[in-house]
């Protein structure tokens, strides 16, 4: 039986004045995969998951999520995805609590908060206010926060930056559990070791362009020797980029 396709991306490009952000990137993504985007600083990953979350335009291509065109279908789409916000943006005036219920407010199908609170262990930080706790417990915030409309799919974008190791190890268990819900998670990150323990596919975003794709096994294997971790995979890919191997 063919996988259910949750996200197609077809031949989509998005530019910011004469930068080329994205270029041409197809890809497709299904049910219950943890998909993970990687790539150097600047590559276009936020700008490929912006547009994938709806949340920016593309210039030209077309997005499918979930069966709906993320332009025509914006407000379908809205309640059936979920979206870890920065959390130093839009909650860190309020407590633990108070931004759970208000984000639990704006959607009608949810999740119980207290079933949300239980999975992300966030009971003993309800009544802080969320920008005195730790990163790590104000990304597992963010990522309460996202769950709220009990969303098939769930977009995090560098959700471990600047963590320390527990708090990383906290949030992919989170992911896991999500995962084995059926859910369909996709991820950038920067941290290799991470993509290759929990990503069941990477999309490897170079300048814009999708430069490979597979399972970390696979991507590994393209390795000259076909042997080496997620890490020499990124090495030789930013070795690619400056045109040393090209
Ligand atoms: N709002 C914007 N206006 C102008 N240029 C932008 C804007 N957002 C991104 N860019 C540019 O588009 C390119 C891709 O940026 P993007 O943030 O998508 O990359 P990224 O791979 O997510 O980078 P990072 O790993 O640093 O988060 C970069 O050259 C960036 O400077």
């Amino acid at each position: 039986m063919k996988n259910e396709q949750v996200i197609e991306v077809n031949d989509v490009t998005k530019s910011y004045g004469k930068v080329q952000a994205v270029q041409g990137i197809s890809l497709s993504v299904e049910k219950g995969e943890v998909y993970g985007v990687i790539g150097p600083k600047g590559a276009g990953k936020s700008t490929l998951l912006e547009m994938l979350m709806g949340v920016r335009k593309a210039d030209s291509g077309s997005i499918s999520v979930l069966g709906l065109d993320v332009d025509q279908e914006e407000e379908t789409l809205k309640h059936k995805i979920g979206i870890q916000l920065q959390a130093t943006s839009l909650f860190d005036r309020v407590k633990v609590k108070e931004a759970l219920k208000q984000f639990h407010s704006y959607y009608n199908k949810t999740r119980s908060l207290d079933e949300i609170i239980g999975l992300c262990s966030l009971q003993p930080y309800l009544n802080k206010y969320v920008r005195k706790l730790s990163g790590g417990l104000q990304q597992r915030t963010a990522l309460a926060i996202a769950l709220v409309n009990d969303p098939e799919v769930i977009f995090l974008d560098e959700p471990t930056a600047g963590l320390e190791p527990q708090a990383r190890a906290e949030l992919w268990d989170i992911v896991q559990l999500m995962k084995e819900e059926g859910k369909t998670i996709l991820i950038s990150t920067h941290d290799m070791e991470e993509v290759q323990t929990h990503c069941d596919r990477v999309a490897v975003v170079v300048e814009g362009k999708l430069f490979a794709s597979g399972t970390p096994d696979e991507l590994i294997a393209q390795l000259p020797g076909g042997d080496g971790t997620m890490e020499d995979v990124y090495l030789q890919m930013a070795v690619f980029q400056n045109g040393v191997s090209a």
